[in-house]
């Protein structure tokens, strides 16, 4: 059995790191850590864990991790994971860093969207936890840098089209809508029920928001040329999920049939992606809870443009069940070890 930690566990991707881990075969979940709960039980800060989970939260201490543990999911903001990963690797451990502070390759570019990186050194060695794209750096790597919830959907939606140089990636738009979860457990005005419930806006349109380098990063390595993409992100009133719909310009002359071909040739060996085509569009109710992202797609012939649909849980693929996929990887087990458990539409 493999001895694991979640620092910064009484947020919401801790409370679905733990949800995951306490019924995976092949794990112990030995410590949960948190400031402001510590000395608490967490069935008492949580309790739905009632009879799941007997733990009591400790404080954030590096020794104290590498007795108990050996591998550490970090589920901490920004800024503050990047204090603990590198104490974390010192000492032995692996780490999954839910964060964005290990995601980025160059770190001027995590300095202009974020603040400055206090361990710079260990960006060349941190795999981007994207399994379809990474799967085999992942498996060797002792620090894995967890995609963000927005890129997960965005990237997933076009990387065969850019892969098989089918569309200008220049064109790419990504529409998403994000749950309310994926900003937090935090309170604030923005997320307040009275703000959120019966409304949809975007926010931080035309580049302003902190996951386009992201986004273009990894879809820039695709494409083997830098790119930007217009990526509009909307809060909608809902508990979980993301729906991303992307729209990109096919090259002159691509068949219809190559999109589909694309999508069947890329994802053939992918566990946690289900093709849907045009027939049954993903919707975020059945991907709910679980690690899969469904993708639905559709070529326009009247102007040459094809829409990608693709929707996630963003607390288990845009989070956490990554994470504990990612740890799979890392551990030598099945890749969907603890994560076979079916969606749960309603
Ligand atoms: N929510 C989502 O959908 C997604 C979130 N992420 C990323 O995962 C990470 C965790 O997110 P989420 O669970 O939503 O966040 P939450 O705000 O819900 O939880 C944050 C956790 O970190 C702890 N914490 C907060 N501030 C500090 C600090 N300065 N030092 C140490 N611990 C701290 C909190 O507990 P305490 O204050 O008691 O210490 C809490 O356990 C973030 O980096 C987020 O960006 C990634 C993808 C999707
Ligand atoms: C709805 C909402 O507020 N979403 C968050 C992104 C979700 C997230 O946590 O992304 P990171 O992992 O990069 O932090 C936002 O727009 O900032």
């Amino acid at each position: 059995m493999l001895r694991v930690a979640i620092a910064g566990a009484s947020g919401y991707t801790g409370f679905e790191l733990i949800r995951l881990l306490s019924t995976h075969p092949r794990v112990v979940l030995s410590t949960v850590t948190s400031r402001t709960s510590e000395g608490q039980r967490l069935d008492e800060v949580y309790p739905a864990f009632r009879g799941h989970c007997h733990l009591t939260f400790h404080g954030t201490d590096p020794d104290r991790l590498a007795e108990d543990a050996e591998l550490v999911f970090t589920a901490l903001p920004h800024r503050a994971a990047m204090g603990l990963v590198p104490e974390l690797l010192q000492r032995g451990l692996k780490v999954v860093d839910l964060s964005a502070d290990f995601r980025f390759r160059d770190a001027a570019l995590y300095e202009m969207w974020y603040q400055e990186h206090t361990a710079p050194h260990l960006l060349s060695e941190a795999v981007y936890g994207l399994p379809e794209l990474y799967r085999d750096a992942i498996r060797t790597a002792r620090l894995v840098g967890n995609p963000g919830c927005y890129p997960t959907s965005i990237i997933l939606a076009v990387a065969p089209l850019l892969a098989q140089d089918l569309i200008v990636p220049e064109t790419i738009l990504a529409d998403s809508k994000s749950a309310v979860s994926g900003a937090g457990r935090g309170l604030s005005l923005t997320t307040h029920f009275c703000e959120v419930n019966d409304g949809l806006k975007a926010y931080k349109i035309g580049g302003e928001h902190r996951h386009t380098p992201e986004i273009e990063q990894e879809l820039s390595r695709l494409a083997g040329r830098p790119l930007n993409v217009t990526f509009t992100p909307h809060l909608v009133p809902m508990s979980r999920g993301i729906l991303s719909t992307v729209y990109a310009e096919l090259k002159a002359g691509t068949p219809p049939e190559s999109v589909d071909a694309a999508f069947a040739s890329f994802y053939r060996n992918a566990r946690f992606v289900r093709l849907c085509g045009s027939k049954a569009l993903p919707s975020t109710l059945q991907v709910r809870g679980s690690n899969y992202c469904d993708l639905g797609w559709k070529v326009d012939i009247r102007t040459g443009r094809v829409i990608v649909v693709s929707a996630i849980d963003n607390l288990t693929r845009g989070a956490s069940g990554q994470a504990v996929c990612n740890m799979n990887l890392m551990a030598g087990f099945e890749e969907d070890e603890g994560l076979r458990e079916a969606p749960w539409q309603p």
